[in-house]
């Protein structure tokens, strides 16, 4: 997979080269390149923003340079790739979900682009629709400063999804949100620690009844912590986890 990220703060999105993800790109199966808006911008202080047309707070992003660095990741797109979607993280977006994680995964092209101040001028987003499939997304609501947060938290999500990035694809199936529900929860060595034990039928060896155990958790949790999954769960709309391997 191809991922590109365009941003005034390129340097935020350093937590990309360490880990697992870091190790993706490093064994070749994420191509992640991240670009400076400002290189995009021709003036000798680099603006990137101006007032807001109709007033009020703040400052919002020119739409050429953002037209000048979009296009160039467009004409730059990997070999036979079809067109690249485009993730504009914004407050007003759809909501990142694990579906829409699963969804990406298997796209070979994707794009984020980072806004800041309050937002990105608008005719960039539909600009963007001749060279793009382009998906406003919401981390959450809640108000960030800015699109990097987000963009660390969904390359992380559809990143580790791609297969040979996490050591035991199984692992993927088993956690919270894979199949709609929150995960068990887990334990491990001492089995009394501080006076409290794990639970005895983790100690069984019966496996039939671990995984018994195990999926009442996840209701139990799920309905205590996450009514509003029950309902979708029930009502049989799960995310696209029927995979372990993309
Ligand atoms: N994803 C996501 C986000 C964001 C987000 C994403 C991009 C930008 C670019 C600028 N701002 C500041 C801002 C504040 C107020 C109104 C508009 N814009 C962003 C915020 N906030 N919360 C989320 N779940």
């Amino acid at each position: 997979m191809r991922i590109d990220v365009v941003s005034i703060f390129p340097e935020y999105l350093a937590p990309l080269e360490l880990s697992l993800i870091g190790k993706a790109r490093q064994d070749g199966i994420l191509d992640l390149r991240v670009h400076d808006l400002r290189a995009f911008t021709t003036d000798r202080h680099r603006t990137v923003d101006d007032t807001p047309y109709g007033g009020g707070a703040g400052m919002v992003m020119k739409p050429e340079p953002w037209a000048q660095a979009l296009e160039s990741i467009a004409a730059d797109r990997p070999e036979g790739s079809g067109r690249p979607v485009l993730i504009v993280p914004s407050p007003a977006g759809e909501r990142f979900t694990q579906a829409l994680a699963y969804e990406l995964a298997e796209q070979e092209h994707l794009a984020f682009a980072c806004g800041r101040y309050e937002g990105i001028d608008e005719r960039v987003i539909e600009w963007s629709r001749e060279h793009f499939d382009v998906r406003p997304v919401s981390l959450g609501d809640y108000v960030l400063n800015g699109g990097e947060v987000a963009v660390l938290a969904m390359v992380e999500a559809i990143g580790r999804l791609l297969p040979g990035v996490v050591g035991n694809p199984e692992s993927l199936v088993e956690e919270s949100h894979s199949d709609g529900l929150l995960e068990y929860p887990v334990y491990t060595k001492p089995s009394v620690w501080r006076e409290r034990e794990v639970p005895a039928v983790l100690l069984s060896g019966n496996h039939g009844r671990i995984a018994q155990w195990r999926r009442h958790e996840q209701f139990r949790r799920t309905a205590e912590r996450r009514p509003d999954l029950l309902e979708a769960f029930d009502a049989g709309k799960l995310p696209r986890a029927d995979r372990t391997e993309l």
